[in-house]
């Protein structure tokens, strides 16, 4: 049996671990704030408020899903111990020095720090398309005033009294992902993915009327062009978050174990 470490005990966690404990061949365990009264529950073998403690179970891979600081407080003590390191945070990487930190740990650990495709798709066209000179990309995120109520609060604005879509952020992808650090992770996926973080075109737009968590990816070049629409339903635990995400996670996951995969 493989032992998975999941950083984080949230929505992602909870989702990833029901799925994983119906059939999946892992053993698991997570990584909570030490101040966080957290116990297992059911397909959680083991708690730990220490990362050297995780460390010490020698998990065979380490999935973050706590939010961008996580990312730069462990991913790269694990990659330099050779574990793979998914992770969900993925806004974390719009900071350039810690990425090539990253990718430096992971070779000096001989390991993968690994990007799962999260709440979007299409990433294997972006990535090949971004090979040729001149594609563009662009990405508009749009969300129901209920994924932005802690943002929309800071504005001074009741999300309630949104009633018209409202153009949040235009920018680049790593200031979006930075500046909304639990909505706008993908905007760097997509950047990493494609044509950097610097050259991907980022809008945000809370939507009233939008019927879930939309994603609009729009590529232009060479080779040809391509838009793709994901219509997300939000987790039922946090509407920021799109259900989705866990299952990307967890076929990231599978994918680094199995022999063969598609896409
Ligand atoms: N790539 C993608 O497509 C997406 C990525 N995400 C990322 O996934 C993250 C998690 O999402 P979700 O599960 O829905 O969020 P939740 O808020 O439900 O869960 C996050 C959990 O992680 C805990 N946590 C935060 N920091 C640490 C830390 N340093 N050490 C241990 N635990 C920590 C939080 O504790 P506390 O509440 O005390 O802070 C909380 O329990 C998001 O913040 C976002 O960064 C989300 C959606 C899409
Ligand atoms: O889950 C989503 O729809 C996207 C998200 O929150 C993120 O990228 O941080």
């Amino acid at each position: 049996m493989r032992k998975l470490a999941i950083i984080g005990v949230g929505n992602i966690c909870r989702q990833m671990v029901e799925v994983i404990a119906q059939g999946d061949q892992f053993s698991i365990a997570v990584l909570k704030r030490p101040s966080a009264a957290f116990t297992a529950g059911p397909g959680i073998g083991t708690v730990f408020a220490d990362i050297d403690d995780l460390l010490a179970w020698k998990p065979d891979l380490i999935a973050e899903a706590a939010g961008q600081a996580a990312v730069s407080q462990y991913a790269a003590t694990c990659l330099r111990q050779g574990i793979p390191f998914l992770v969900s945070s993925v806004g974390a990487l719009a900071d350039e020095n810690l990425y090539k930190a990253l990718c430096q740990a992971a070779q000096d650990g001989n390991t993968r720090l690994l990007i799962p495709s999260g709440a979007i798709g299409g990433l294997d066209y972006v990535r090949s398309a971004a090979m040729f000179d001149g594609a563009q990309v662009t990405y508009e995120s749009r969300k129901p005033p209920s994924a932005w109520v802690p943002e929309l609060a800071a504005l001074g604005i009741e999300p309630t009294h949104v009633t018209e879509p409202l153009e949040l952020f235009a920018g680049m992808a790593d200031e979006a992902a930075t500046r909304y650090p639990k909505n706008l992770n993908v905007a760097a996926t997509l950047a990493l993915a494609g044509v950097g973080m610097r050259n991907t075109k980022v809008r945000v737009i809370v939507d009233p009327n939008a019927p879930g968590n939309l994603h609009t990816i729009k590529v232009d070049g060479p080779a040809g062009s391509f838009e793709l629409t994901i219509a997300n339903k939000p987790s039922p635990d946090n509407p920021k978050t799109s259900w989705i995400v866990s299952r990307s996670l967890v076929v990231s996951i599978r994918r680094y174990f199995e022999p063969c995969w598609v896409g």
